[in-house]
């Protein structure tokens, strides 16, 4: 890396303090040539990684610029493993602006968006994996994400993708040398042995994706659908669950015309939560368009809770609803239970034996703890201790999985029949070619561009 770059790393606007920051050879030279300290005059006289006090000039006028702190790290033990500067300036838009800017012209490149990152990484100080944890650590939206993204940035999903190549590594040593010495047996691997070896691999390779589907819902969120005949009490759920009034209540049923999406989170679970049009046989076309819309949502539903009325006695819609829910997976709400009651729990519990039922009074915020509680115990079902847990959130990382699963159950297969061993070789070698594009050891240019294109700039 010849240039040195330069970037603010803090939001522009009314903070307290800005950052500007630098990375490169001549970091400590181009700031030299702005920077006036009080104690230390001169910043080649500062100490490694001490904060220095004093005022950014403007060296062609000599006009003060800002009063700051700087501090000056020394290559290779810091972020990027290149000699690096921050700039400590007072917040706002103009000071940062203006000590960026005189960075630039007294020789700093403007930094492209994850450039810093890009480098620690290309310096060997990350793994791509870990490099990735980084920007998901500030796109996260909940604690749990957050912590899921440091315990990959701390290195978890990149040993485990090591270990499984190195496993890789040494049953292609195996493979080559039984083909390139035939004669001598003493190396010689079997095929038992290799089935062992091709079959571990598999399944840690599948266990890692069975973590990924927690990981999409804690990138994405559990996608919860709501659905119900008219005026059941859906959009009052919707409003309940966010404790705001975000959706239209009237007692008069076909309120809720469309789709009405919603985010939150229980207990730092995301969840998207979808308000629908009450599920009824009708003429009129905008309300069809909702019901139609309602009805294809429930194929991407993580979770669908279906609401029925305990007021009125079933009617043919709620047949219709029973049959659309009954083996998806979801809860089922018996409402209005704080009026005569035409529905007993009795009653729904005999149509949907499987399902649990929960009656509540929404209107009087009656019951919705306990669908809460439910959402929450689904969530954690496969009992995942999310602190320790390695898990898959990245859906790059997925992808890559699922590619180097079908090589490896390509070899597994071939094992079994006995293919020769130069056949297996193939797979065994694109498993790890997949594998390395997860932690970056074998990843192309393009895709580094567009991974770290989606950083901000100055991280
Ligand atoms: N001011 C400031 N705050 C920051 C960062 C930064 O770059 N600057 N970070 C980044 O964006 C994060 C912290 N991450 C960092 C990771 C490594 C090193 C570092 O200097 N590592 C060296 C030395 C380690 C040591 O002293 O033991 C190394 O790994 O060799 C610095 C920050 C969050 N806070
Ligand atoms: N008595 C009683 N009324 C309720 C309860 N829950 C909701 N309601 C009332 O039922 C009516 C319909 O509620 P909504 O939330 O608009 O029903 P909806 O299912 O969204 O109806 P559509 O949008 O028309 O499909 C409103 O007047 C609510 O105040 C309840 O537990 N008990
Ligand atoms: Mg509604």
């Amino acid at each position: 890396m010849e240039s040195t770059i330069a970037a603010i790393s803090t939001t522009v606007g009314e903070s307290g303090i800005g950052i500007v920051r630098m990375s490169g050879k001549d970091s400590l030279s181009i700031a030299g040539k702005i920077f006036e300290g009080k104690k230390t005059k001169n910043l080649k006289d500062a100490e490694n990684r001490k904060i220095t006090y004093g005022h950014i000039f403007d060296p062609t006028d000599g006009s003060l610029v800002d009063e700051v702190l700087i501090v000056f790290m020394k290559a290779p033990f810091t972020y990027t493993r290149e000699d690096i500067v921050e700039i400590y300036c007072h917040g706002g838009i103009i000071s940062v602006r203006k000590i960026l800017e005189l960075l630039l012209a007294n020789g700093a490149v403007m930094a492209e968006r994850g450039e810093f990152t890009k480098r620690a990484f290309l310096n060997g100080r990350l793994d791509l994996s870990q490099a990735e944890a980084v920007i998901d650590i500030i796109k996260s939206k909940t604690e749990l994400s957050c912590k899921l993204s440091l315990n990959q940035l701390e290195g978890g999903l990149s040993s485990e993708i090591k270990r499984i190549m190195d496993e890789l590594t040494e049953m292609v040593a195996h493979v080559e040398v039984s083909i390139d010495f035939p004669e001598e047996d003493f190396e010689e691997i079997t095929y038992d042995e290799l089935e062992l070896k091709s079959k571990k691999i598999l399944d840690e390779i599948d266990n890692l994706l069975n973590t990924s589907e927690r990981g999409r819902i804690l990138r994405e969120g559990l996608n919860v659908v709501i659905l119900g005949k008219p005026n059941v009490g859906k959009s009052s759920l919707l409003n309940s669950m966010l404790r705001e009034n975000r959706a239209i209540v009237t007692d008069i049923p076909g309120t809720t015309r469309d789709t009405i999406e919603e985010y939150m989170n229980i207990d730092g679970i995301p969840l998207k939560i979808v308000d629908t049009a009450g599920i009824r046989n009708t003429e009129n076309i905008i309300e069809k368009i909702g019901v139609d819309k309602a009805k294809n949502l429930l194929e991407t539903a993580d979770l669908t809770i279906a609401v029925f009325d305990s007021s009125k006695e079933l009617e043919e819609d709620d047949y219709e609803i029973i049959n659309m829910i009954k083996d998806k997976k979801g809860i089922a709400l018996l409402n209005k239970m704080d009026l005569d009651s035409k529905l007993t729990m009795e009653d729904l519990k005999k149509l949907i034996p499987e399902m649990k039922i929960i009656p509540t009074i929404i209107s009087q915020k009656i019951g919705i703890q306990d669908i809460e509680n439910n959402i929450k115990d689904m969530f954690y079902g496969g009992k995942v201790k999310i602190k320790n847990d390695i898990m898959v959130t990245n859906i790059r990382h997925k992808k890559k999985l699922i590619d180097a699963k079908k090589n490896i159950s390509d070899a597994y297969t071939g094992i079994i029949s006995k293919v020769p061993l130069d056949c297996l070789e193939v797979d065994l070698k694109n498993c790890w070619t997949n594998l390395g594009e997860i932690s970056g050891d074998t990843v192309t240019e393009d895709i580094l561009d567009k991974i770290f294109s989606e950083f901000c700039v100055g991280k």
